[in-house]
This record gives C-alpha cells, structure tokens and sequence, in this order.
C-alpha cells in the first residue's frame, strides 16, 4: 500500500509494505532486557485447581497467558510527564496522534568522567537543521546485546539536560532512545534531562507550560540496516492507563 503524505507544503510517498520496527520484542526468558533491578517478565498460562490454560496440556481449548512485566524496566516503552509528578497524568490520555515526521540520528556518547553523555552539540550537528516533531536517536556503538542488555547498575550513557532542553526549545514532541533512560541511573532522583525535555519545573503542582503531550521512547532498537535521515513514524501502544505503557514505533522511509 503506497500512501501519499503533504506535510509542510512537502508531497512524499510511503510504502505501508515495508515497515522498520524499531521496537524490542518481550519474552518470558534470559533474552529479554532488563533495567531498574527487576528480574524477568513473566508470561505463564493461568491455572485453576488442575486446570492449565495451555493446549498442549490437554485440558484446555486455549492458549491462556497472565503477564507480568515493568513497562520501564522491560523494554521498549513510552512515558508522558506522569512518569515524573506527584499527580497522575496518563501517556494513553495524552498522546492523541500517532503520526510524525522523524529524524534519525546516530550519536556516539562522549565519556565525562565515568558517564558516557549525549551533548547538545552532537544533537544539534547530527540534526542538521532539520526541524522534525520527534527525534529517534540510536548511540553508537550500536551492537547487538543493547537487546538482551541486563542495564542494572551498569551507569548506561544519557541525554546531558542542556540537550534535552535543546531538543524542546526546538519544537520536538516525541523523543525516542536505545537506552533505558534519557537521565543518569543513579542521580538522586534529580531527572534533569526528563525534566527539561517536558519542561517541568514543580513535580508537586504542574506548570501550565509542562509538555503533557510529548512524550520518551525508551529502549528501541535500530537496527544498522536503517540509514540516518528522515522517517514517517507511527507511534502506537498499548492502551494501559499509566505513565507508561509498552510500544511499537515503526519507521517507514518517506520518499520524495
Ligand atoms: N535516576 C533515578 C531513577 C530513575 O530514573 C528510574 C527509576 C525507576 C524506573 C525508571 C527510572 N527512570 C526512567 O527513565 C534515581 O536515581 O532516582
């Protein structure tokens, strides 16, 4: 299916055929990623008394799986604001569209100290002037086990505030990161870059200028086969009421 798309007096095509998921999938084993000192998910059929809802046990005419999992700690999600305020605040509430135009950047994190730190200048170089309304940024190196990653304690790179403050002054709503959390792990709760990117001042009472409809992605994978650029990108999840719930962005390659 070839869909044509006019966004800022720009005509593209897309090919509806060809998706780029840029999702992690969600086991039940060693395989899946972990963050935030969780074990693994768990994905068991129910049972009652010696009834087990799983048909290759015989007695039952479905497959019937209880799930248990993190959002933020098992894989690729998306978070509104409520992630980070004293009153609930819904990602399923706020994010209402599902389309944007995206640009995909490659950044190597630069090492400060013991942190490896995404800078403004990286952001800001790698975007080139273009001005998307979500930014997809895959760290470098990019291998494989950012897949199968235990990240517990393990001080993974993040976004320095003055990026993510960059990032919102320049319109981007949806941001979107192979890492599981665009702040430093331990950072007594300060979330600077979390913080800066919805503009949030008061985690207590919400400013009227916070950014309730932009939203993180965390804990995407971009594979190497998918070139820097621009991308229609179809944000879509699953409909939890929470800060947070499990997603499934796709990029498709916009042609001009
Ligand atoms: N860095 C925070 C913790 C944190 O960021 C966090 C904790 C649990 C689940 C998700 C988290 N952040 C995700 O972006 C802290 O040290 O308090």
């Amino acid at each position: 299916m070839i869909a044509s798309i006019k966004h800022n007096y720009k005509n593209y095509t897309v090919d509806f055929s060809q998706p780029l998921d840029i999702s992690l999938p969600l086991t039940n084993d060693n395989q899946n990623p972990i963050a935030w000192y969780q074990d693994e998910p768990k994905i068991e059929p129910v049972t009652m008394g010696d009834w087990i809802g799983k048909v290759s046990e015989g007695k039952s005419s479905t497959n019937f799986n209880n799930i248990f999992f993190n959002p933020h700690a098992h894989g690729t999600h998306t978070e509104c604001l409520g992630h980070i305020t004293k009153d609930f605040y819904s990602v399923n509430q706020h994010l209402k569209t599902f389309f944007f135009v995206a640009e995909l950047i490659s950044i190597e994190p630069i090492a400060v100290g013991d942190d490896f730190i995404i800078t403004k200048e990286q952001v800001e170089k790698a975007l080139n002037g273009n001005n998307p309304e979500a930014i997809v940024i895959r760290t470098l190196p990019n291998i494989d086990n950012k897949k199968h990653k235990n990240y517990s304690n393990s001080n993974p790179p993040y976004l320095s505030d003055k990026a993510a403050t960059y990032i919102r002054e320049i319109g981007i709503k949806h941001l979107l990161i192979d890492l599981p959390s665009v702040d430093k792990e331990h950072d007594e709760g300060k979330l600077l870059a979390h913080k800066a990117f919805w503009n949030v001042k008061n985690i207590e009472e919400l400013n009227k200028n916070a950014r309730l409809d932009c939203t993180i992605t965390e804990m995407i994978f971009v594979d190497n086969s998918i070139k820097d650029g621009s991308y229609l990108l179809n944000l879509q999840m699953a409909p939890f009421e929470n800060d947070a719930s499990p997603s499934k962005p796709i990029l498709y390659k916009l042609n001009e």
